[in-house]
């Protein structure tokens, strides 16, 4: 048993195998790091240094109508009665009486008996040690590791972000110079090429992180055609209030277009000088393709269009020195996706979620008529959307470009693959083609050519359907308002950091990570994938797409061939593998039981849904295996289909449990879900010794809405809960705008993590948000108050002006969203009106969004893959676990699944549970989105008080 005395903990439990152990263990205590031992059971022994920490937790609960003024009073009044300090929350964990450690780890030193101490890479200021019954035993050099509130730290002076939002459209188009009060550089932001969801939160982020940094922010209206044209008319300066709005509407507001002048030297040459003319010394494009091919010749050319334009006397010779470099930067916007080194573009998820709605509508009236339909989708070259949403709407087939064969060839694939699944029972055919969809002799395939074979060949009653514009249409996705408002920040820092010797960036996403790119590399392998596919080398075209890409589309094949091909392992290799949802139902739990079902049958596994979690397990032997026909159609549908419900093993029968393991001999176990989840595999791990049954591989697929897994920086259903909570708010803020003065308080989900909140709070543009890692501290709600007093003041009787405040449940228990909007009101002295919204558990979402669906099918993939690698691993170790000594190496096959950064990685449960978790508070340790917060508050003017 091992429970670190890291942060604070004072008090160790000892359980050892033999008394020799524990006389070795008490010796390492007593004598080498001198605590003492307490006994107060006959059986176990307590350790405690003298000076134990005495943690009281006090809580102020304000009567109903007290003002805020009456509140800070009661509280002050307390601190000083108590002789406290730094107690700004209304509750709050105040550690009383402390005595250093650090004394502790400076005396380790001077003791005969040598103490290896290790670094403990998530928290600097600690140590750790083993002690001789393998407990992790922690030091602490944190004068206060129980206390919640930080010291206060203003990252930004208020009377800037008061400047800045008082600030309107300058028309001093003053050049940057280096007197003090003028600003560091003059931004441009332009959208060009196709619009795309998620340009307009791309122009509001560039604006108001420019104008946030001191510099002048300006839009380039129309796209390149704005540039070509010039004048105040196409190159406006912004302010921080015409980009409000923004966040929640499709489209480019600043105009895009398809220049041709753009695409001659002249008219960059043109350009060159409007941009000159307008003093912009910084300009940031977002679009695909072609625009930022567009941006890298213009980068090229810059020093020899500017030479001419000194040398035909078009500008000055101090503006040439002045404009010597173009300091330029990419952020790829465009539903195509088709950009290299970045795994998404700005708009491809929304575009994939207009796409798969449809096709989820079509698939109704599909399989009313048992009929067979062809859908067309966009994407120009590039076969992203049609792939991906083919995974996400299970699809039959799909024509993409980078996967070309002879025309016989697709016919015959396709007619084989539909007649199979047809005669297996399947009442509805959905073909997806991508618009560029092509042959291997190049010759294109058009939908018509498609529903002609399936007329032909296979007699089904076919029709097209060609979505067209309806896929760029509408606001942008979650997914597509965080990674353009993202970009845009990075693309700020990005220009404000680059010196002439620096190449061009290109703000790119992988996995989870925001990272710049070498535009001119990004371009070079962009186009080489149009060479390749021009040259017929389809492989290197597929090996230039990003990696996703391929594992995407040999994953679509795999699950396809489900049940209808030969499975592709021999006999000896397959296996049995059981899935189980645990915990409260997140977007994605089906499309992750599909997508497992479906990969086990190609490989030859037997997949074994438990239904009902480990209750239904324990008390009803819920264990069936799946059936082709009856999980078609389950990537489309919320919820759990196999249900799901918070009982861990140890809370049902874990005895039990491991009896039905044994019986239905599972080679691997698949747990789909949260928390419970996490303390489920926590638990069975922990029972390998007792039960063999359990020494197989388990692998937990993240799956919450909280997004408060340990291991991953993301869990499934997190972003269909997003989206969901984004819709809600768009509608609260709408009412709140049209009734004009009006301010929501809104309370979100997500148990004591607060990333729904704050992620919401940045798609949103809300003005606060308060979450259970800060608590609501006095302070902070005072300035917030004060800062929608003057927001509403200078917004009065205009549009878009409505306000939101997103507030976590368990942000505090006291002030709660009733109180929280009582205090707000009665502050505004009548200037405003403030009333509450709880979306409550419309949060966990309807229909799964497409990236929960097609993450969901790539962590089940990867999950059987690893329980096919690790079972050979396992059979070395099959009885090591009945020496408990040798039993390191197995812990590594119970493991998480999860995003960290830009990799997908399988942590170790005991490594996580043990030395990354938060047991009590059912939180990881680390919090990685704490910058994410600073930018959502950065982009509405707030100043935070607390860190999290
Ligand atoms: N090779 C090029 N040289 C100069 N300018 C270019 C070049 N390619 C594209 N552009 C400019 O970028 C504009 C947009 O390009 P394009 O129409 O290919 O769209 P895109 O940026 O790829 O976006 P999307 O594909 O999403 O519509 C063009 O109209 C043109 O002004
Ligand atoms: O809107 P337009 O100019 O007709 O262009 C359509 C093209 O633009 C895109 O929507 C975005 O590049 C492509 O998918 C499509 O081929
Ligand atoms: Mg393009």
């Amino acid at each position: 048993m091992a429970i670190p005395i890291v942060n604070g903990t004072s008090c160790l439990s000892l359980y050892a195998s033999s008394k020799e152990l524990l006389d070795q263990a008490i010796n390492f205590y007593t004598n080498i790091i001198g605590l003492t031992l307490h006994s107060e059971d006959e059986d176990k022994l307590y350790l405690s240094n003298d000076d134990s920490t005495l943690a009281v937790k006090l809580v102020l609960s304000p009567k109903k109508g007290l003002s805020l003024d009456e509140i800070i009073t009661k509280r002050d009044t307390l601190i000083k009665s108590l002789n406290v300090h730094d107690w700004r929350s209304l509750e709050t964990t105040i550690v009383l009486k402390y005595t250093e450690l650090v004394n502790l780890i400076s005396s380790l030193k001077t003791f005969n008996q040598p103490v290896q101490l290790s670094p403990n890479e998530l928290f600097p200021n600690e140590v750790y040690t083993i002690d001789p019954l393998g407990n992790i035993v922690g030091f602490t050099t944190s004068e206060n590791p129980l206390a919640v509130v930080p010291p206060i730290e203003k990252f930004i002076s208020e009377e800037h972000i008061l400047s800045t939002l008082m600030s309107t459209t300058v028309s001093d188009r003053s050049r940057n110079d280096d007197s003090e009060n003028s600003p560091k550089r003059n931004i441009a932001i332009m959208t060009s090429g196709g619009d795309a969801p998620g340009m307009n939160a791309n122009v509001r982020a560039v604006v108001r992180a420019a104008i946030y940094r001191g510099c002048k922010a300006f839009a380039i209206m129309e796209g390149y055609e704005g540039l070509v044209r010039g004048g105040p008319q196409y190159i406006k300066e912004m302010s921080w209030h015409d980009v409000r709005g923004y966040l929640s509407e499709g489209g480019t507001n600043i105009g895009t277009a398809r220049c041709m002048a753009f695409r001659e030297r002249a008219g960059r040459l043109i350009s060159c000088k409007h941009l000159i003319e307008a003093g912009i010394n910084a300009l940031i494009v977002c679009g695909g393709d072609g625009s930022l091919t567009g941006a890298d010749l213009f980068r090229a050319e810059w020093p020899s269009l500017i030479q001419e334009l000194k040398d035909t006397n078009e500008i000055s010779l101090e503006d040439f020195n002045t404009y010597k470099h173009l300091n330029i930067c990419g952020t790829v916007g465009s539903i195509d996706n088709d950009m290299a080194t970045t795994d998404a573009t700005i708009g491809a998820y929304s575009s994939l979620d207009r796409i798969c709605r449809a096709i989820d509508y079509i698939d109704a009236t599909a399989n009313s008529h048992s009929r067979a339909f062809v859908v067309e989708v966009m994407g120009r070259h590039c076969g992203w959307l049609a792939l991906m949403a083919g995974i996400a709407t299970s699809a039959d087939y799909i024509l993409i470009p980078e996967k070309p064969s002879s025309s016989k060839d697709w016919q015959e694939q396709m007619c084989t693959i539909v007649g199979k699944h047809r005669a297996k029972g399947k009442r509805k055919t959905i073909v997806i083609v991508a618009e560029g969809a092509i042959t291997s002799d190049l010759q294109p395939i058009s939908a018509n050519d498609v529903k002609d074979v399936l007329v032909k060949r296979l007699g089904l009653d076919t029709r097209v359907t060609t979505l067209g514009h309806v896929q760029r249409g509408g606001t942008a996705v979650a997914f597509d308002r965080i990674l353009a408002t993202l970009q845009g920040v990075e693309a700020v820092k990005a220009v404000l950091d680059v010196t002439p010797d620096t190449p061009s960036p290109l703000i790119a996403i992988e996995e989870n990570k925001i990272v710049r790119k070498p535009l001119v590399e990004a371009v070079k392998i962009t186009k080489s994938v149009a060479e390749a596919i021009q040259n017929k080398d389809f492989e290197k075209a597929m090996s230039l797409r990003d990696s996703e890409f391929s594992e995407h589309l040999s994953n679509f094949i795999a699950m396809n061939s489900a049940n209808h091909n030969e499975p592709t392992l021999p006999l000896e290799k397959r296996k049995k593998i059981a899935i189980i949802n645990i915990g409260a139902p997140a977007g994605g739990m089906n499309s992750a039981v599909y997508a497992f079902s479906t990969y086990c049958m190609s490989r030859g596994h037997t997949p074994y849904a438990i239904h009902n979690g480990f209750a239904g397990l324990s008390r009803h032997e819920s264990v069936r295996s799946m059936d082709w026909l009856e999980i078609e159609g389950w990537n489309s549908v919320g919820g759990s289909e196999i249900g799901t419900n918070r009982q861990t093993p140890q809370d049902t029968d874990i005895g039990m449990i491991a009896h039905y393991f044994e019986k239905y001999q599972f080679d691997g176990l698949v747990i789909v879900g949260g928390f419970e989840a996490f303390v489920s595999l926590d638990q069975l791990e922990k029972a390998r010794p007792m039960y063999p049954a359990f020494r197989i591989p388990m692998v937990l697929i993240p799956a919450t809405i909280s997004n408060n897994v340990p291991g991953t920086e993301y869990s499934l259903g997190s972003d269909t809960c997003l989206n969901s909570l984004m819709e809600y708010c768009d509608v609260v803020k709408l009412s709140a705008s049209a009734t004009r003065d009006r301010a929501f308080v809104i309370e979100v989900q997500g148990g004591n993590s607060g990333y729904i909140a704050t992620y919401a709070s940045l798609i949103s543009g809300a003005q606060a948000s308060y979450v259970p890692e800060e608590g609501i501290a006095l302070d902070q709600l005072e300035s917030d108050i004060k800062s929608l007093k003057e927001a509403f003041s200078i917004d009065r009787g205009l549009s878009k002006s409505g306000k939101l405040i997103l507030k976590s449940t368990n942000a505090s228990k006291v002030l709660t969203t009733e109180v929280l909007a009582d205090i707000m009101k009665s502050e505004s002295n009548g200037e405003f009106d403030v009333k509450t919204a709880i979306p409550g558990h419309v949060q966990q979402g309807g229909l799964p969004s497409p990236i929960d669906r097609t993450r969901a099918a790539r962590f089940a993939i990867k999950a059987v893959q690893f329980i096919e690698a690790a079972s050979d691993e396992l059979l070395e170790f099959k009885y090591a676990l009945d020496f408990p000594t040798d039993n390191k190496t197995i812990t590594g096959t119970a493991a998480v699944l999860g995003v960290k950064s830009s990799h997908l990685k399988f942590r170790s449960i005991r490594q996580l549970y043990d030395f990354e978790t938060e047991i009590g508070r059912r939180m990881p340790k680390n919090i990685h989105w704490a910058k994410t917060r600073d930018i959502a508050d950065q982009l509405v003017g707030r100043t935070r008080l607390v860190k999290p």
